[in-house]
């Protein structure tokens, strides 16, 4: 069964990684770049070189006749002349056309990525005219423009078309519509859109988002409470999901997007775990602390982490993310991404772009040519401001037009020379908060005009509807100033499409801080805090007597970025490493152990005559953790308490005489005294270092040479961090001291670790004989030489001496939840080692009467057996000598040595050792446990099985 996986993962990976360019180009094939930047920088070039050979190939067929623009996604019109028309843009759609519709690729191009695009909108809203025929129009907003700028990728789109269609006639038809423009509706009900849409998208994840709160329980009307709009929130999910795996082929990638579809990643991986999905989001993501406000907040995060990458426009949206992450559900956050028991959902950042040149050259058509001479003559001895906004609380149009009003008040002399256009296009006009916005800005707007208008000007030219793409083009082409001040914005698009169109002008933006693009464009236009009245009234003074030498410099900044930073570029960067995501998780789970084969092991052991099982306990033999949802009990989360589950099943498998059962753990004595007091079992406290037969007394196995003189300068460093990190403590044993930070600030915690293993490594103990540990959430600082592996050879003479061992032992189960320095207890077993079992020092056993060491070592064969060395005393003798007062154990073990001279404690093969890691992915044992319900079940069999 492994094999069968390698060979499937290898010819994944292979076929992942062949290069999707022409083999002529290149004339090697690289061995695959175990790094992912590595790759993705091969990855990168080889796009490049691609796209270099495609764009020299189409410059050849325009020259020479052949149109190269049929052969699949290319949405422009040929010669290069993208935005010919003014519904050219809506013409890409139409045009784009699926592979071997008559216009052949050559064939030295491989195949296009196939992309299945899921959005809530598609790029088109549906109008109906009749009971069966459509009118399609561009749907407005930023996810639109910027999707419709890739055209490398054999794209279709999954969304609403924006309209209810209860019958089926125009289900039918508008299906049909769509498909010529390569879009698959998702029907949702009046009901749905109604609390899916308006409700729990828009009036509470896209205010919270944008951190403008939740809202008031008062602000929902009682039919669409919280959780009736998340209910439907989750059915339309749903929806998108089942359209999705209609169309789904293998191969494919899909890309999720945006808020609406936050739970779809979770329903597509349900279907088929093997779908490569993407979810990006086009909004902020809100700090840590807004988010956990949302009363859905796990269940959310949850659901987006089954995708493979999660994507942002910035490193703080996606910063943010990770912390929600941690800080919510509990889960590891690494550089790369978020990390759920060994399963990486990879977190990046990819900011958006535009189609550049679309623009670009849709200023050197006559349409638009004619506009912009209209305006210029119309705002002639003005100069222009402008702002184009979705009529949206996130864009501060009134702080922005309370801006203006402030600087024609300051400014009298500017009053009658500067006009500011303000295209506020309707949206999402169904929530109220959106109808009162309308209402607010109508007003200032009409007392602005009223306060500085003219009989023949008005201050502030307002427009409530949207315009067509060619007067938007002229419009930014004129304006001198432009001003964005969003509240909070993804991106923000319109700020893009200026600079695009402002190579001959140059004029200047002004951007707030807070939008997204302030960290692209940042460096070339002014930045403001919307907030900020009076600073965005100065800076428009700034704005518009800019010396030309300085607008010329900051617009040259920023217009190679946005021609740089394209969304054909974004598009490819994020589908690339969606690919790569799913290479790296291939690699890794090349070194994931596989699950314990249960119905083997259990086989295995019913068929031993002599078992020895080993027991970890914190993690293992505990009821799991779920912080995942649930708030921690700090108070009753410390007290370690045994799975109540296995009360029962832990008392059958210890009774019976066949099976030695070992509970190893680093909790000191008291802990093990009180949860396993009643077994018949060894109990190993602090990680072997004491021992005790249930019924019996503790013992220590302890080292004389064991160097405590440590401790207390540990301890100091302890409680000097433990007073400085709320929530956390920590644990003095007697050969191990532990600080834990589980339950603090995870962030806060993980600086302080590192500060205090700094000072631990370098500072004035560094010298002294102890090993520190890095844990998940802690810190443990151990005298040289404790480890379980270390203690188990000491560990198995006492029982071997103990039990009257006659049959060696034929059976060894070894389950634990250990920390990497204990994993030398998977290895001591290990027959398979080529030599010797473990690579640390083997530990002795040391009798405390007679002083005799006993030393363990496992032979070539996999078997252990004794040897005798020099004595060396206990470090406490009166433990270990009132073990023994029946005489002596050490002569006891030189009996059974005598009469089984030459044979061995154990005899393990391959088959008769199972190591296996309970919730570790990466771990030196053979097999791994998702959990402590895991072991629950499996030991409740075991028990099962007892006669
Ligand atoms: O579909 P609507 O509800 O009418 O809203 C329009 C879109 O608004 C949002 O756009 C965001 O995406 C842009 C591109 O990434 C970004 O520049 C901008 O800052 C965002 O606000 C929304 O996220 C989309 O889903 C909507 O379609
Ligand atoms: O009359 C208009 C006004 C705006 N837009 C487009 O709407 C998008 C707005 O995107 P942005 O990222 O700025 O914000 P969003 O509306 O997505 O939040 C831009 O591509 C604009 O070109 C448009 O097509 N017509």
């Amino acid at each position: 069964m492994e094999s069968s996986q390698e060979n499937s993962i290898s010819n994944n990976l292979d076929e992942l990684l062949t290069p999707r360019i022409p083999e002529r180009n290149y004339n090697y094939d690289p061995p695959i770049p175990s790094s992912r930047l590595e790759r993705l920088l091969r990855e990168r070039e080889l796009r490049r070189s691609t796209r270099s050979f495609h764009s020299n190939e189409e410059l050849r067929d325009c020259n020479g006749e052949v149109d190269t623009y049929g052969n699949g996604n290319e949405f422009y019109p040929s010669g290069g002349d993208k935005g010919a028309r003014e519904d050219d843009f809506f013409e890409r759609i139409a045009t784009s056309k699926p592979l071997n519709d008559g216009f052949e690729r050559p064939d030295d191009r491989l195949p296009k990525q196939h992309l299945l695009v899921v959005a809530n909108r598609l790029p088109v809203s549906a109008v109906r005219k009749g009971e069966d025929s459509w009118s399609l129009e561009i749907s407005i907003g930023g996810l639109v423009s910027a999707l419709l700028g890739i055209n490398e990728f054999e794209a279709r789109w999954i969304g609403w078309a924006g309209v209810n269609v209860p019958d089926e006639v125009g289900q039918q038809s508008l299906t049909k519509a769509l498909a010529e423009k390569r879009c698959i509706p998702v029907f949702l009900d009046e009901e749905t859109v109604h609390q899916y849409y308006n409700g729990y998208c828009n009036n509470i994840l896209w205010p919270l988002f944008h951190y403008l709160g939740l809202p008031q329980e008062d602000r929902l009307a009682t039919t669409r409470s919280f959780q009736s709009q998340f209910a439907a929130y989750k059915k339309a999910n749903q929806m998108f999901a089942d359209v999705v795996n209609e169309h789904y082929k293998e191969g494919d990638v899909v890309w999720c997007h945006d808020y609406h579809l936050m739970f779809l990643p979770k329903c597509l991986k349900e279907y088929n775990n093997k779908m490569k999905v993407g979810w990006f989001l086009h909004t902020p993501f809100p700090s840590s602390e807004i988010h956990r406000t949302l009363p859905s907040r796990s269940e959310l995060l949850k659901s987006v982490l089954a995708a493979d990458l999660v994507g942002f426009h910035t490193y703080d949206y996606a910063r943010h993310f990770v912390s929600a992450c941690t800080r919510i559900l509990g889960l590891e956050g690494t550089p790369d991404g978020v990390e759920d028991q060994g399963k990486l959902t990879r977190v990046a950042a990819f900011p958006i772009g535009i189609d550049s040149d679309r623009f670009i050259q849709a200023l050197e058509l006559p349409q638009v040519k004619d506009h912009i001479k209209d305006l210029k003559d119309r705002f002639a001895g003005r100069k222009v401001m402008l702002g184009v906004d979705r009529l949206d609380m996130i864009k501060g149009i009134p702080q922005k037009i309370l801006a203006f009003e402030k600087f024609l008040e300051e400014n009298p002399i500017w009053r009658d020379k500067v006009v500011l256009v303000q295209i506020a296009v309707p949206t999402r006009t169904d929530v109220p908060e959106y109808q009162k916005l309308s209402c607010e800005v109508h007003e200032i707007v009409g007392r602005i005009n009223g306060r500085f208008g003219t009989l023949t000007t008005v201050p502030i030219h307002h427009l409530d509807r949207s315009l067509d793409f060619h007067a938007l083009c002229a419009l930014y082409a004129v304006t001198d100033v432009a001003l964005v001040t969003s509240l909070r914005d993804g991106m923000n698009l319109v700020s893009y499409e200026f600079v695009a169109c402002q190579a001959s002008k140059k004029g200047v933006l002004i951007l707030s801080e807070f939008a997204g693009a302030a960290q692209s464009l940042g460096a070339g236009a002014i930045l403001v805090n919307p907030w900020n009245v009076t600073e965005v009234a100065a800076s428009i003074g700034y704005a518009l007597t800019m010396p030309a030498d300085e607008r010329e410099k900051r617009h040259r900044h920023n217009f190679t970025h946005v021609t740089t930073h394209t969304s054909q570029e974004w598009a490819e960067t994020f589908v690339s490493e969606l690919n790569d995501t799913i290479v790296e998780a291939q690699l890794r789970t090349r070194q994931i152990s596989p699950l314990l084969p249960k119905r083997e092991a259990i086989e295995c052991f019913l068929q031993s005559n002599n078992r020895l099982l080993i027991l970890g306990f914190n993690g293992t033999l505990t009821e799991p953790v779920d912080s995942q949802g649930r708030r921690i009990d700090q108070f009753k989360e410390m007290e370690l308490k045994l799975h109540p589950d296995l009360i029962e099943p832990l008392k059958k498998i210890c009774d019976d005489p066949k099976t030695t059962t070992i509970v190893l753990s680093g909790s000191d004595r008291s802990v093990l005294d009180e949860n396993f007091g009643e077994y018949k079992m060894w109990l190993a406290a602090e990680h072997g270092m004491f021992l005790r037969f249930t019924k019996e007394d503790w013992m220590t196995t302890m080292p004389e040479s064991l160097n405590m003189d440590w401790v207390d300068s540990v301890k100091h460093v302890f409680e000097y961090f433990t007073e400085r990190t709320p929530r956390s403590h920590f644990e003095l044993r007697e050969t191990s001291l532990v600080w834990n930070y589980k339950y603090a600030d995870v962030e806060f915690g993980r600086l302080q670790a590192k500060d205090m293993l700094q000072h631990l490594l370098t500072g004035p103990i560094s010298n002294a004989s102890v090993d520190v540990v890095q844990g998940g959430r802690s810190v443990e600082v151990r005298a040289v030489g404790v480890t379980k592996g270390a203690a188990i050879d000491r560990i198995l003479g006492e029982i071997v001496h103990h039990n009257h061992v006659k049959a060696p032992i034929d059976h060894v189960l070894c389950i634990g939840h250990f920390l990497p320095k204990d994993e030398d207890i998977y290895t001591f077993f290990e027959p398979e080692l080529p030599s010797g079992p473990t690579p640390t020092p083997r530990a002795k056993m040391v009798n405390s009467v007679n002083g005799t060491v006993t030393n363990l070592s496992t032979g070539t064969n996999g078997l252990v057996s004794f040897h005798h060395k020099p004595p060396i005393s206990y470090r406490n003798p009166e433990k270990i000598a009132s073990n023994h007062t029946n005489g002596n154990w050490l002569s006891r073990i030189r009996n059974r040595m005598t009469m089984h001279e030459g044979s061995s404690v154990l005899d393990l093969k391959g088959d008769n050792y199972f190591s296996c890691a309970v919730g570790r992915k990466r771990s030196n044992a053979r097999y791994l446990l998702g959990s402590s319900a895991d072991v629950v079940s499996l030991l409740k069999e075991l028990a099962d099985c007892q006669p």
